[in-house]
């Protein structure tokens, strides 16, 4: 975490930054009622510890390293980014400005419901209108136990009259209908060992564990794997696409690259054709796009800031003394500007630092490039995430160019190819 100076210190109650580090502890977690995220997370990945987590870490990993689920996603990234695109097909031909963070939320949402409950929810076209009111539902949930949590912007949440404790609890309860109506029906599906879908692998496992792997369970597991994924990535593409706005000649070298990676479709290719030769084969050329959103993730972490709590007394590395309960956060966003760690260069963008000398994507130690945390608990979606953003930017970038609409400073206006 840095440099803090040497010799033991105390931690405050006071928040406050260390000099020259990125460390910053925060007192004690009762006052940021940390067990009040329950009532959405459950025992899922994110809330529990010790036993519960290990259990779900392991069962996870499983999953998510098998080529099936691997196979599905990437169809259901491609399909929903081709919905995305034509989408924007619509608005570049009609030349009407789009706020494109607001589609990506929906999409991400889309492919990451998709992905876990094997279910076609459309918020973004709002076709299914219970799935509308779900995604709806979701979105409030979570960014309210988010300001639950760190316990700021209440003013804000009330601003926005979604604050109170009784309407979180509807909109709980709406996200919970859904949710046990979706597992209820994928129970009665006779054919789950063909289904690739990650509650249906979880189903499969119920059946040789049903004491430990309850409704509840699989509720809980999932709906955890929906707040890990869905907004951390619709933000990462909103900041690479903004950044893309700010730095044309990135974006020049990221259409030239996809270009020659595709060059056996051929330049008429539709945007259905294209979509389909987003093959993991043609994805791995893209080297440069791969830097592109490593280094949108350094400067504009989807995880800017990541609090932990202390089982017990302990002394940090650095000679800091904690108590039990304080709670002591890592900072990825200033981990990412510390010239101690990039160098004299670390405020600019520059993808380059991210390839070796014969243009290949050179990864960072986790512990350095933070984005996606480090060690036992390091992001189990990482893999995927990347797999989504490429899929959507090469297909957006083949087709389109965006430009900010200044007046707003909302990321919109967009022209075809
Ligand atoms: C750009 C996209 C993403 C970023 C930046 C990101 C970042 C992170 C970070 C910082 C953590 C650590 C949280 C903590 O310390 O408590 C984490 C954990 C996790 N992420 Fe991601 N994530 C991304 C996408 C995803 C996706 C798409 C999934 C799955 C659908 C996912 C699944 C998870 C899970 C299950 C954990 C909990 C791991 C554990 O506690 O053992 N993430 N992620």
């Amino acid at each position: 975490m840095g440099d803090v100076g040497g010799g033991k210190k105390k931690i405050g109650q006071e928040a406050r930054e260390e000099k020259g580090g990125a460390m910053v502890a925060m007192g004690a977690a009762g006052e940021y009622n940390y067990n009040n995220m329950k009532d959405l997370l459950g025992d899922g990945i994110f809330a529990v510890d010790g036993e519960k987590w290990y259990h779900q870490r392991k069962v996870a990993s499983v999953e998510f390293s098998k080529m099936v689920l691997r196979d599905y996603s990437n169809a259901v990234f491609i399909y929903n980014a081709t919905k995305l695109a034509s989408i924007i097909s619509e608005a570049a031909r009609s030349s009407k400005i789009i706020d494109i963070q607001d589609l990506f939320m929906k999409s991400t949402m889309d492919s990451t419901f998709q992905v876990a409950f094997g279910v076609e929810i459309d918020s973004l076209c709002g076709s299914n209108e219970e799935g509308s009111k779900f995604a709806e539902a979701f979105d409030d949930s979570s960014a309210l136990i988010t300001w639950r949590y760190v316990d700021i912007s209440w003013k804000i949440k009330k601003l926005l009259n979604i604050g109170s404790e009784a309407v979180l609890k509807k909109r709980i309860q709406v996200v919970d209908d859904f949710v046990h109506k979706v597992i209820c029906n994928k129970r009665k599906q006779y054919d789950l060992l063909k289904k690739e879908d990650f509650l249906s692998r979880f189903l499969v496992e119920s059946q040789q564990d049903p004491e430990n792997i309850t409704h509840k369970y699989l509720r809980d597991i999932i709906l955890n794997f929906m707040v890990a994924g869905k907004d951390t990535t619709a933000v990462t593409l909103s900041w690479l696409f903004y950044m893309l706005c700010n730095h044309p000649s990135v974006e020049e070298k990221m259409v030239e690259e996809l270009i020659l990676a595709t060059k056996e479709i051929g330049n008429d290719a539709s945007i259905g054709e294209f979509a389909a030769s987003l093959t993991e084969k043609t994805m791995d050329k893209m080297q440069y796009l791969h830097a592109t959103l490593s280094e949108t993730l350094r400067l504009y972490p989807a995880v800017p800031l990541n609090p932990k709590i202390c089982f017990a007394d302990d002394t940090l590395p650095d000679g800091h003394d904690v108590k039990k309960g304080d709670m002591v956060a890592y900072m990825p966003y200033v981990m990412g500007r510390m010239t101690f760690i990039w160098g004299d260069d670390a405020e600019d963008f520059r993808p380059e630092r991210w390839l070796n000398n014969d243009g290949v994507f050179s990864p960072e130690s986790p512990f350095k490039f933070t984005a996606f945390q480090a060690g036992p608990r390091i992001c189990l979606g990482k893999e995927l995430a990347c797999r989504q953003m490429k899929i959507f930017t090469a297909l957006l970038l083949r087709f389109f160019r965006f430009k900010l609409n200044e007046s707003s400073r909302i990321l919109s206006c967009v022209t075809s190819t």
